[in-house]
């Protein structure tokens, strides 16, 4: 970018909220469906999470499990809606992770048929596209068979291969480096690194501190669906990790004790909107 040239938003969220209802039993979802009264306790997956993010921002959601990333992710792609709040994107984005979205019943080469022609490419250029992205995927051998015969790695890759062929402005990138070999981690990071390198905007989930070290330069972290800290990455991670090394000291049961407690001091909150 030209030096002292305006930053360009990519992504603008603004009390970005996901709740969730939470029932004791089937007929107490049901008693919510049919009648006019409300029952089943509301959970807050996410709570008015504000942020903006430029142009080119590589940004690493960090939190321990359960406090919000995968569903920040799923927002940010656009496959669950929020609940309230706005979240304004400046161009498509398209996520990958490790459930990403593939049927199981069809074929390799059907999920790819299928992901395209709902992202509005016509039947030519998804033709087209179709050899690199199974090229890519390495799953030449497999690509006829059902994807529910697929390995994780086999999904991942290919979840990776389809998402990254369709050229997104903005990449979510959700655990799925995590799964498969090392030679398929190592083409799918240089992908990101070509990413990188065009400007895109990135959001990161890994549980490897290293792996945001190397690619994002910025952080937000989120602790019991809300938005602890948001910034430069060093500054964000610093704090982090140091927050990390007392957490992964405790118990199993601890942490989940500890999880419980601020989602459930969390959820007492007014619904006013926290401040950004
Ligand atoms: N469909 C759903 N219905 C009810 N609760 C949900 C649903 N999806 C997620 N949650 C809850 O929302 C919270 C946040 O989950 P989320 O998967 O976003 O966390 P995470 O940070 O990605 O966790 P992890 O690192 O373990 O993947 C969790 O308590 C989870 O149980």
């Amino acid at each position: 970018m030209e030096e002292g040239a305006p930053m360009e938003k990519a992504v603008i969220a603004k009390n970005v909220t996901k709740k969730y209802k939470i029932y004791e039993s089937q007929s107490e979802r049901l008693k919510d469906m049919l009648l006019p009264k409300s029952y089943g306790e509301e959970f807050y997956a996410l709570r008015n999470v504000s942020f903006e993010a430029e142009k080119g921002d590589i940004i690493g959601l960090l939190g321990v499990n359960g406090s919000g990333k995968s569903t920040l992710s799923s927002i940010l792609a656009g496959v669950v809606p929020p609940s309230d709040g706005e979240l304004i994107k400046n161009g498509d984005s398209a996520i990958i992770a490790v459930s990403s979205g593939l049927d199981l019943k069809l074929s390799g080469r059907e999920n790819i048929e299928l992901k395209c022609l709902m992202l509005g490419f016509s039947k030519k250029q998804i033709k087209e596209m179709e050899s690199d992205i199974i090229e890519f995927s390495e799953l030449e051998a497999f690509i006829d068979q059902p994807v529910k015969s697929y390995s994780s790695g086999m999904k991942a890759r290919l979840g990776f291969a389809v998402n990254v062929s369709i050229d997104p402005d903005i990449l979510i990138i959700d655990e799925a480096l995590s799964v498969g070999d090392r030679a398929f981690a190592k083409k799918s990071l240089d992908k990101m690194r070509e990413f990188k390198e065009q400007g895109k905007t990135m959001f990161f989930v890994s549980h490897s501190i290293s792996q945001m070290k190397e690619f994002c330069t910025k952080a937000l972290w989120l602790e019991f669906g809300e938005k602890k800290d948001y910034g430069p990455l060093e500054e964000v991670l610093k704090d982090y990790e140091a927050f990390l090394e007392e957490y992964n000291l405790l118990s199993k049961q601890k942490k989940k004790e500890f999880r419980e407690e601020g989602f459930r001091k969390q959820s007492r909150k007014t619904s006013e909107p926290a401040s950004s």
